[in-house]
């Protein structure tokens, strides 16, 4: 499968009062990360909204495991990539890792589960979900 891996640098706005990151702060980064997916398989997400006349991919189902806390300054590394499509939704992963004294540390692991919507055909004000295209897995299959 298609990895992107992006280096995120943990701020002090990202905190909470015990200096360790605030959890839904990941679950932003998360999604972001999910973009930045594909952004590398060749769609910002305008371009995707606009190239397959979609709403989007809204979550349905999402999980974090947290492992090892972070705090300001440390810079953190999020693996991301897709580990299963179906018919319209599909599920991505997320790997947080840190540097330890013997290399890099699993640190977060999360999970999401998104579905590919598009406008309700009877009703424009509601989203529906449709098959995944074909171009679409294919790009996020890629091995590299
Ligand atoms: C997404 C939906 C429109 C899908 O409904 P329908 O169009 O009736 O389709 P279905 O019920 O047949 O479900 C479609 C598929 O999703 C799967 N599905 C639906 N719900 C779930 C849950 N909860 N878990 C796992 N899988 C699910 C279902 O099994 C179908 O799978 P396939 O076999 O692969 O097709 C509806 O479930 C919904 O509106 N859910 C609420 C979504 C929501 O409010 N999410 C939170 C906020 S939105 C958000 O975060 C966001 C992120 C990114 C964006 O670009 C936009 C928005």
């Amino acid at each position: 499968m298609l990895v992107n891996r992006r280096t995120v640098r943990i701020e002090w706005a990202h905190c909470d009062i015990a200096a360790i990151v605030f959890y839904p702060r990941y679950f932003e980064m998360f999604d972001t990360s999910t973009h930045y997916l594909f952004e590398k398989a060749g769609w910002k997400k305008r371009e995707l909204i606009r190239a397959f006349d979609i709403v989007g991919y809204p979550m349905v189902d999402t999980r974090a495991k947290f492992l090892v806390p972070s705090t300001a300054g440390d810079d953190v590394v999020i693996e991301t990539n897709v580990t299963e499509f179906r018919n319209s939704s599909f599920d991505v992963e997320h790997k947080v890792f840190k540097p330890g004294p013997d290399g890099e540390v699993l640190a977060i692991e999360g999970f999401e589960t998104r579905v590919w919507v598009a406008k309700h055909p009877d009703d424009p004000n509601r989203i529906k979900s449709r098959p995944i295209p074909e171009e679409v897995i294919r790009r996020l299959s890629a091995t590299c």
